[in-house]
């Protein structure tokens, strides 16, 4: 007999040889106020090379079972092996090739064919071409999708994806095959071949084991076993048919409902009821009786009580039991969740003996036989209940094993459970495991790789637009920031009256016009006014900037000073009086460079060769570093090319894993054993041609186009561009790994991305910035950086520089650090 309990269960006492063992497993989601209490306890055994049926009400567990039995999930506490080892154990490739998964969500690329979406589920398990193209034909021609391998997952309908889903879990012909409701959406003729297929699979020459989990009740009646489950704990594991003739219903849909149903009045665990023959027999022989105190014959008692309410309900209750069979052809899965749900609660209270050893156990050959007394007390009832249909089946597989030897068990490992295993903790079975992020795998990357050139590829719009936008600012920058404002309106109350000279014909000289001509018409532009009122009248409505005022004796005290006449009135008189609209720093700036270079022309002119007698007394040398008369746009640049590549790198990262996460995407990816290093390193890679050309066309512009000044090496500011966009690809990783929503991404980039150019000292002088804060600038990747660019670009200073090596320093610390928390962060599920 094939995986077979001695009283027609699935179960094992130790589970050795089985494909998947549980036992007492516990697993909840959430921290301490907000925890869910999910899996309670569980037990169950699948052989292996069986179709194992794993039905319960929606929210009772089962997906996070399989979650956890494909290693995307760790359990809190109890025993689990998968094909002879725990999950995620090193070395053992569950998650990896020994497992075909199927999430229940879609979890396909929309932008991928179906054919590509296969070729990266190939990839991902090394399948060469060869093998690739006949299985995956022979599967989408089973399945009725082979005229669609060229459509885009998106234009496929529910039932159609979900197909596709199935064949990329088959594709690499598993030992274990995991699918999560396969069948929803599916018609009945597509979902009677794919059952079909399932149970070729398990006849096959390397038999596979299947863990299916389904909302259509009966049609699990096609798997070799049911786990029947509810509440975070398995109810029963046997053949559907025995379950259902031992409780003497018609249907498995009845069968479960009378199963729930007693189990909300007593019985509370998957032990006593996969013993249901014995307790069966001993029901008939021994009558009804309630209960009893103390060791075995607390448990018998227990036992008989599920039995013989499940089987008084069917003989007191038949009409009710009947009116709910009709029932259930009407509203048949409205009602089975209803129902489970209400049972779910009674479930909760009715806990307390979960994790005993099962009545039967698999041996070494993957055939189960019951034990010790049990064996004597199933075996008759055991004849009467085993379904001829799948006698047969595990009687062919046993024959094949025996043919084979070992056979498949040992091929895959063996599973050498032992009893009392379910005290095991989390703790010893962590220990074990692989560890986090882990290093990348050469294949898994390269496969993800070339998924996300073709998914980046697939967006030409998105992807001209990411390369130009760098450039774009760079461009609006030069063109915005930092250049001398031009065309600024200022009043001008001319009254002086001037001076009468002879020469070289006789004529009135007024020094304010040679002022005035002097005066950069590109920086101001002049605007006489007849009166000072008039002016200030100007200036409120927002017309001028200033307002020039020349008394009526300008020009005669001009002279007179030049005559050495240094009397105030002189001196007042000889003076341009200067009234600002000062709300604008930067204006007013350029209005006083501007009035204070038309001064030093006007001298120039008046007294030629004895200008320099009112010259300034400072005298300003040719600079060190940077230009004579610095703009603040050469001062701004640096750190600007800085954050502008930084940004960018945030931008193309921040929602990487957002909706892959949201969706499901990446469960395909994890299960089939690639690590969080593989798609984050995939993820760079991919990204980092974006930013090559980002780089390349935000230096071009900026020097080759707009000329900013660069005296140091361009080998270097290139180099820590790129690793300023790593810098910044790496946080947005990590962004995309802590939020759940796209729209919280964006939150997160833009509101983090302004803190930290404000204060990394690329607006305005880091020595203008308050020493506490100073401290808090000193930390952020871009602060180091920009002063490491400007060294770089204005002064010549190599790497060996403090002020540009540590540049260097911060932003790679920065990186790995992102980066490492980014690969903790993407696997993380609850
Ligand atoms: N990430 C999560 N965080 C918190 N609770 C969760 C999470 N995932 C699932 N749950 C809860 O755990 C319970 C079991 O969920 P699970 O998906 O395993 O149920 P299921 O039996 O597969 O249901 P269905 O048949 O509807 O798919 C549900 O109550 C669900 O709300």
């Amino acid at each position: 007999m094939h995986g077979h309990g001695g009283d027609g269960t699935a179960g094992g006492a130790d589970g050795a040889g089985a494909a998947i063992v549980a036992r007492n497993v516990h697993r909840s989601y959430g921290k301490r106020s907000s925890k869910v209490k999910v899996l309670q306890g569980l037990n169950l055994t699948i052989p292996r090379g069986s179709i194992y049926g794993l039905l319960g009400p929606s929210g009772c567990g089962k997906t996070t079972l399989l979650k956890c039995l494909v290693g995307r999930l760790t359990i809190d506490e109890g025993h689990l092996t998968v094909l002879g080892k725990e999950p995620n154990t090193q070395g053992h490739a569950v998650p990896g090739s020994l497992v075909g998964y199927m999430p229940q969500e879609i979890a396909l690329y929309p932008s991928f064919t179906v054919w590509e979406t296969l070729r990266f589920c190939a990839r991902l398990h090394n399948l060469k071409t060869y093998e690739f193209e006949p299985r995956a034909t022979f599967l989408l021609s089973l399945l009725d999708i082979i005229d669609l391998k060229d459509r885009y997952i998106s234009n496929l309908s529910g039932g159609q994806k979900r197909r596709v889903s199935f064949t990329a879990a088959l594709l690499h012909s598993p030992p274990l095959v995991i699918l999560d409701e396969p069948t929803v959406g599916v018609d009945p003729i597509l979902r009677a071949r794919l059952w079909q297929h399932l149970t070729e699979l398990t006849n096959g020459p390397s038999p596979t084991t299947v863990l299916i989990t389904t909302h259509y009740i009966e049609e699990a009646r096609q798997a070799m076993y049911v786990g029947m489950m509810r509440g975070g704990r398995l109810l029963a594991e046997a053949e559907p048919e025995h379950l259902i003739h031992r409780l003497h219903m018609s249907s498995l849909e009845d069968t479960f409902l009378a199963l729930c149903h007693t189990h909300s009045i007593g019985a509370n665990t998957h032990d006593d009821l996969c013993t249901l023959d014995r307790v069966a027999g001993d029901w008939r022989s021994r009558g009804s009786s309630s209960s009893s105190s103390g060791g075995d014959g607390q448990r018998e008692d227990e036992q008989s009580t599920v039995v013989a309410v499940a089987e008084e309900e069917e003989e007191e209750g038949e009409e009710e039991i009947g009116e709910q069979q009709q029932q259930q052809q009407r509203r048949r899965s409205f009602r089975f969740d209803r129902r489970s749900k209400t049972a779910g609660h009674a479930d909760t209270r009715a806990h307390g003996t979960q994790g005993r050893p099962h009545a039967a156990h698999v041996n070494d050959t993957g055939s189960l036989n019951a034990t010790g007394q049990e064996i004597d007390e199933a075996a008759p009832l055991l004849a009467s209940s085993r379904h001829h249909h799948h006698h047969q089946q595990q009687q062919q597989q046993q024959q094949q094993r025996s043919r084979k030897g070992e056979g498949a068990v040992e091929r895959y490992g063996a599973g050498r459970a032992r009893p009392n295993r379910a005290k095991r903790t989390k703790k010893t079975q962590s220990s074990r495991r692989r560890w986090g992020p882990g290093l990348p795998t050469w294949r898994n990357f390269y496969a993800l790789l070339v998924k996300n050139m073709l998914r980046l590829g697939r967006n030409y719009g998105l992807l001209v637009f990411q390369f130009m936008l760098p450039a774009l600012q760079i461009i609006l920058y030069c063109l915005a920031i930092g250049r001398d404002p031009t065309g600024l309106r200022m009043a001008v109350v001319n009254d002086d009256v001037g001076v009468n000279v002879s020469l070289p014909t006789a004529h009135t000289l007024r020094f304010s016009d040679i002022y005035l001509h002097q005066l950069s018409n590109k920086t101001i532009h002049q605007v006489p006014v007849a009166t000072y009122e008039e002016a200030v009248h100007r200036i409120h409505r927002g017309d001028c900037w200033g307002v020039y005022q020349f008394a009526g004796n300008y020009s005669q005290d001009i002279i007179k000073r030049l005559s050495k006449d240094d009397s105030p009135a002189v001196i007042a008189g000889s003076q341009i009086s200067l009234t600002l609209d000062n709300s604008n720093q930067q204006i007013s700036i350029a209005i006083e460079a501007a009035t204070a270079a038309a001064f030093e022309s006007m001298v120039d002119a008046v007294l030629g060769n004895l200008s320099t007698l009112a010259a300034s007394p400072v005298r300003f040398e040719k600079p060190i570093y940077g230009e004579l008369h610095p703009t603040f746009t050469d001062f701004v640049a640096p750190g600007i090319m800085v954050s502008i590549t930084f940004a960018q790198a945030i931008g193309l990262t921040a929602m990487s894993f957002v909706l892959d996460r949201k969706e499901g995407l990446l469960d395909r990816v994890w299960v089939a054993g690639a690590r969080a290093s593989d798609v984050i390193l995939a993820h760079m890679a991919t990204q980092f041609w974006i930013l090559a050309g980002q780089t390349a066309a935000v230096l071009f512009f900026a020097l080759v186009v707009f000329k900013l000044p660069i005296v140091g090496s361009l080998a270097w500011v290139i180099v820590l561009m790129m690793m300023l966009g790593l810098s910044g690809m790496a946080y947005g990783l990590f962004i995309s790994t802590q939020v759940d929503s796209e729209v919280g991404a964006i939150q997160v980039a833009m509101g983090s991305f302004f803190p930290v150019l404000l204060l990394s000292g690329v607006l305005w002088p880091l020595q203008a910035i308050p020493q506490w804060l100073l401290y808090i600038s000193y930390i952020m990747p871009t602060t180091w950086a920009a002063e490491a660019m400007r060294s770089l670009m204005l002064r010549g200073w190599t790497i060996l520089h403090q002020d540009v090596w540590l540049g260097f320093v911060v932003v790679l610390a920065w990186t790995l650090l992102l980066l490492f928390f980014a690969a903790v962060g993407i696997r993380s599920v609850d």
